[in-house]
């Protein structure tokens, strides 16, 4: 067993998250030694101002009235020092303890920055891989970690302690070399002392991946007609537990059939639960087993996961192997064997400090992987940690050599040649639309084509096709060249520590590329900082503000001293990849030169672009986050349909396009126009069909308008809303979900609602304040009488099914934002048109959408529930009819909050 070392763990309430102008008001310490806790100490700390927010006052249990009568931080600092001494301190998230208390003691005038942390949120990533999620309430659970009280700092500075034990004990059990990895990147960190293994030369990791097959021949077969599936007692009900025929699922299968037979396209709207998931994969896996090939596109990789361990699985056994699977995601999923072994033999150079914590939580995961997908580590967050996983992940530049030491076992590698060995290749809409972008570079051949949640795709089309440039999209790329001013670290200090000091032309060439970096970098800021500091004077907190090619000449932003740097540096990269390529002990490290040089010009052809304007077709706005910094250059194309009917309807043999919510009022035209399938000429134009609901939905499901409220335009309605929602969720026992049309007014909901919840002690969740999506989701899923607020993407995606959702409360009729700048462009480009913009456009939008959102609720044809409608535009709008049909005209209307809680008892 491993020899636990002393440490203190520690854990503070404060009076909120901003380490600046929050303060603390207790600090807990426990001293642990031999993985036992020995001592405590716990102080309520007065703050400067005792002013506390009620929720801090709820979730904590501590009152103002403990806060007046404690000491302040400079009475009990020294007893804090005295109490820890040299021991390291362990926290959970240690990075916000440790600035709490850092910067606490430097205003009482005690430094406390040499002191070490160590962070069990880092331990517990690299020790337990198959948690949901890190958080302490979480872990605490998992691994039956004893707490009295959560959110008090004295249980919860315990809890991290004994988690910090359970972590260090697990990573004695692994691998050895896993111990020897984290040592090796842990030299000259906080950790360095934890992990102390002797060995001096780290061997490679044994990974578990196999070598990537040889390219096969797909079979070529012939499959009965889907009717003989489909009918009683067919095939499917040898796979499908109480398998009973469906008119329209049969229809469905042999419309898309006759699809694939003729060639041509196919617009099928189905109603969830109906069973499309199985009448498209059938008839794709039919076609597949004949020898063409067969892709199946999803809105996301969540559901593309799905597919992939449910639902093909599950078919595959009909077929006796000759139906061939294989999932592919985009190159930049999957882990660069190379570039990992760089990395951990060099740490120092090629990584942060940061950036090291996050690395170690990957330790074990590369030597367990059999795919190398990053999607399936629990314990690393690609879009927390987007600037590590580019230096990770494998992309076009890096793994094309067949010399690379790993070109066998390269997990993009071996996803490709699966796909290229199957013959149903399971993608995602954005993988599948950047293909289209590269001229069908990316994916294997194919015949036929169907696209789930199809609703989805002139969105992702419009993100795909759509171009950004920001100051930190250049610098996240230069900054693994050349990190930082002084210099020392980064991908060229590494190229030029390992060319020999008798080459001082080459070490020129290096100082000269680092140079030119650092001052295009310097010109690409000018340039953004000049446009932010106008834009912040002009937009009065619009969230995106359109121009036009004169306006940044107008601004006196000037593009070309950047591209003249770029161009210099360009000219210095090419010179040094050229003259180390084939040197010993470079090859690998200078290819990752040569394809940050390639993502750069990327990033420049973008900004050339966005800088120049010059389309009328699209939409360029710029976007100012937070502040000058951060600000976003944009360009959206006005219709992506156009792309898809230049470069995809002409060629593909078919494709299906099936989706719950794709019409209008059971009319198509709408999604037929933005996909560019309007107007196509005769004999091509798509086949139609909306299939309707078998059962009555209406039936299961009780929908209530209030009427009472303001109009959702009426500056009262946000504290009307929320007066609402306090009086009437809280008391709910079923689970809730509240779905709101924009994250501020969310927000304020949460901090109205957070602490009647915790009075309750009820769970209230909120995306964007209580951690990831998934995590949420899980959450939620798994307790009763939990609350759940959302916006985005909770309208859409995500299945409660049962009793996990009861109750979906709509705040707003979901009608485009016509702040946004897309929507200003189409809307001004309708109006120039003499278009209803509203009629046809705004009302077709929110009514998808809203389908969207209440199909969260009805997941099968058991499920029941009621829906609740905040927006009374519903009942007192002649459009609200149109909103009114979806569920037949059969609500209620409430007059009161009284009428509400009587139809949520
Ligand atoms: N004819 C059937 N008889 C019995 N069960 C069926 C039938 N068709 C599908 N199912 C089952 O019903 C569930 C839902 O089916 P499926 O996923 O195909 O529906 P869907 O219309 O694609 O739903 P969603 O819109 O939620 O994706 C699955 O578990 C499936 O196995």
């Amino acid at each position: 067993m491993v020899k636990i070392p002393a440490f203190v763990a520690l854990d503070l309430e404060t009076t909120g998250l901003d380490f600046e102008k929050d303060e603390i008001i207790e600090v807990a310490l426990v001293r642990f030694e031999n993985g036992e806790p020995k001592e405590n100490l716990d102080f309520l700390v007065k703050p400067s101002a005792v002013e506390l927010r009620p929720f801090i006052e709820t979730l904590t249990g501590i009152s103002k009235a403990d806060l007046e009568s404690a000491s302040d931080f400079a009475t009990i600092a020294g007893q804090i020092c005295s109490f820890v001494g040299d021991l390291p301190i362990v926290a959970h998230n240690a990075v916000f303890d440790s600035k709490f208390l850092k910067q606490t003691f430097t205003k009482v005038g005690i430094s406390y920055d040499s002191h070490v942390f160590w962070d069990s949120l880092t331990l517990s990533r690299i020790a337990f891989q198959d948690v949901p999620n890190h958080r302490l309430d979480t872990l605490v659970q998992e691994l039956n970690i004893e707490r009295s009280r959560a959110h008090r700092a004295l249980p919860d500075a315990d809890a991290c302690g004994r988690l910090f034990v359970k972590a260090l004990e697990k990573i004695s059990t692994m691998d050895p070399w896993i111990y020897d990895a984290l040592s090796q990147v842990a030299k000259g960190s906080g950790y360095e002392t934890l992990f102390t293994s002797k060995v001096e030369k780290l061997s490679p990791p044994k990974y578990k991946l196999p070598t990537a097959p040889a390219l096969e021949a797909l079979p070529k077969s012939k499959a009965p007609r889907v009717s003989e599936f489909f009918k009683e007692g067919g095939f499917i009900s040898f796979v499908v537990d109480d398998y009973k025929p469906r008119h329209n699922q049969q229809d469905f299968a042999s419309v898309m059939e006759r699809n694939m037979y003729k060639g041509g396209l196919c617009v099928l709207e189905a109603p969830t639960g109906s069973g499309k998931t199985l009448s498209y994969l059938i008839t794709a896996a039919n076609k597949a087993i004949t020898g063409e090939r067969v892709l199946i596109s999803t809105a996301t990789r969540t559901l593309q996961e799905q597919l992939w361990t449910e639902a093909i699985p599950q078919i595959a056994k009909i077929y006796n192997g000759e139906l061939r699977p294989a999932i592919l995601k985009g190159r930049d999923n999957y882990l660069c064997l190379r570039k990992f072994e760089e990395l951990l033999m060099h740490p120092q150079t090629l990584l942060s400090a940061e950036e090291r914590d996050s690395f170690m939580a990957l330790i074990p995961w590369v030597l367990s992987t059999e795919t190398g997908d990053i999607n399936e580590c629990n314990s690393f967050s690609q879009s927390r940690n987007r600037v590590l996983w580019s230096k990770l992940s494998c992309s076009a530049s890096c793994c094309n050599g067949e010399n690379h030491s790993h070109h066998e076992n390269c997990p993009a590698l071996i996803a490709k040649r699966k796909a290229m060995n199957a013959n149903m290749v399971l993608v995602n809409h954005s993988l599948f639309l950047s293909d289209l972008q590269l001229d069908f570079a990316l994916l294997p051949s194919y015949e036929h084509i169907v696209f789930d949640e199809a609703h989805r795709l002139p969105e992702i089309s419009n993100q795909v096709f759509g171009r950004s440039i920001s100051f930190f999209g250049f610098r996240n790329i230069a900054k693994t060249l050349e990190p930082s001013k002084a210099g020392g670290d980064g991908l060229i200090a590494e190229i030029a520590s390992r060319i020999p000091a008798e080459k001082p032309e080459l070490h020129e060439i290096c100082d000269k590329l680092s140079e030119a970096l650092g001052e295009a970098e310097k010109a690409l800021h000018r340039f953004f900082m000049k446009i932010g500091k106008k834009l912040a004077k002009q937009k009065n907190g619009r969230s995106g503000f359109t121009y036009t090619n004169s306006i940044l000449a107008e601004y006196e932003a000037d593009p070309a001293t950047f591209l003249e740097q770029y161009n210099n540096a360009r000219g210095f990269a090419e010179k040094l990849v050229a003259a180390t390529a084939n040197m010993d002990g470079l090859k690998g490290i200078v290819s990752d030169l040569d394809s940050r040089m390639t993502e750069i010009s990327h990033f420049i052809s973008d900004f050339e672009f966005v800088t120049k304007a010059g389309r009328n077709d699209w939409v360029f706005y710029m976007e100012e986050p937070f502040n000058p910094h951060t600000i976003k250059l944009h360009a959206l194309p006005l219709h992506s349909g156009n792309v898809w009917r230049e470069k995809f309807y002409p060629w593909i043999k078919s494709a299906t396009f099936t989706s719950a919510t794709l019409s209008v009022q059971a009319d198509l035209t709408y999604f037929l126009q933005k996909m560019g399938m309007d107007n196509l000429r005769l004999g091509k134009q798509p086949f139609v069909r909306v299939y309707t609901e078998q059962s009555d939905v209406n039936e299961r499901r009780s929908v209530m308008v209030a009427k009472f409220l303001p109009k959702p335009s009426a500056p009262e309605f946000g504290d009307a809303l929320n007066d609402t929602l306090l009086k009437v969720l809280p008391n709910v026992e079923e689970n809730t979900m509240v779905l709101f049309t924009s994250v501020a007014t969310m927000m304020k909901a949460q901090a109205a609602l957070a602490p009647a919840f915790a009075e309750r002690n009820k769970l209230l969740l909120c995306q964007h304040v209580d951690g990831s999506l998934d995590g949420l989701v899980a959450m939620f899923r798994k307790e009763r009488g939990a609350c759940l607020l959302g916006c985005q993407s909770l309208w859409e995606g995500v299945d409660f099914p049962g009793d996990a959702l009861k109750l979906l409360v709509i705040t707003k009729l979901p009608f485009p934002n016509p702040s946004d700048p897309l929507v200003a462009g189409l809307t001004n480009e309708m109006k120039a048109a003499n278009k209803n913009f509203f009629k046809d456009y705004f009302i077709p939008e929110a009514y998808i959408e809203l389908r969207q959102g209440m199909g969260r609720l009805l997941r099968s044809d058991s499920d029941s529930g009621k829906v609740l409608i905040l927006d009374n535009r519903v009942v007192l709008e002649r459009y609200g009819k149109t909103f009114a049909r979806i569920w037949n005209f059969k609500n209620r209307i409430a007059g009161s909050v009284s009428d509400i809680e009587r139809f949520v008892k």
